[in-house]
């Protein structure tokens, strides 16, 4: 991975007709990572929307991303997978050395899959609270669990961390070793995303 990876606040977009004045006001307040997230667009509705979302992260030094769909990424910056996606070693291997991988973590044992972390740019602890926006997640981390990941890897690959997070709590991930956090409601929900990024990059980094 070639490119500078801002990963201090880190937006994964909900799907709203509005998405890019949402990501282009984010990014105005400081978001350095977004991630296309649309569980229900197919790849040429993803491959749409990532012509329309690069040339404005472009503009702000941001990385743009996409969830799960290799061949939408292939037209972004990266992908962001989890445990039950394609392998980080494919992704990689598909996307090539320049593209950014990320992986969420969900169980510990993960981190023994010593191939997956070489392929990858950074992990994400998933999630660390419980959150309505995803209710199906997995088991929440928990700051302790943040604290364990970051203590297994800190030094090789940077750590974020989703699910529940706001400008209240942004403080204490960090304070628990993350090097980012990723938020979906926090930003899209907020009626100034510009001004829910920039606190959000505060409570980060104060
Ligand atoms: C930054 C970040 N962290 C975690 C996730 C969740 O990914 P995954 O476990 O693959 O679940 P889905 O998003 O695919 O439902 C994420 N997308 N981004
Ligand atoms: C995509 C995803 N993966 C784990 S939690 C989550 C959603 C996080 O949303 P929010 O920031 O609104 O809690
Ligand atoms: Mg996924």
């Amino acid at each position: 991975m070639s490119r500078r990876l801002d990963l201090a606040v880190y937006l994964v977009t909900t799907p709203r007709p509005d998405l890019e004045t949402v990501v282009e006001q984010a990014l105005r307040g400081g978001v350095g990572v977004v991630q296309l997230r649309d569980k229900r667009a197919s790849t040429a509705q993803l491959r749409s929307q990532v012509a329309r979302l690069r040339p404005l992260c472009e503009a702000h030094g941001a990385t743009l991303l996409v969830d799960d769909d290799l061949a939408a990424a292939g037209l972004a910056h990266g992908v962001h997978v989890g445990p039950d996606d394609v392998h980080p070693v494919d992704a990689r291997l598909a996307l090539g050395p320049d593209a950014v991988v990320g992986w969420s973590l969900t169980d510990l044992a993960q981190l023994d899959d010593e191939a997956a972390l070489t392929a990858c740019d950074y992990l994400a602890v998933s999630p660390v609270w419980p959150t309505p926006t995803k209710p199906e997640a997995d088991a929440p981390w928990g700051l302790e669990g943040v604290r364990a990941v970051v203590a297994r890897v800190a030094g090789r690959l940077p750590v974020v961390a989703i699910g529940g997070i706001d400008a209240q709590n942004a403080g204490a991930v960090a304070g628990a070793g993350a090097d980012g956090v990723c938020v979906v409601s926090a930003i899209c929900a907020s009626q100034d995303p510009r001004a829910a990024a920039a606190a959000l990059r505060v409570a980060v980094n104060p």
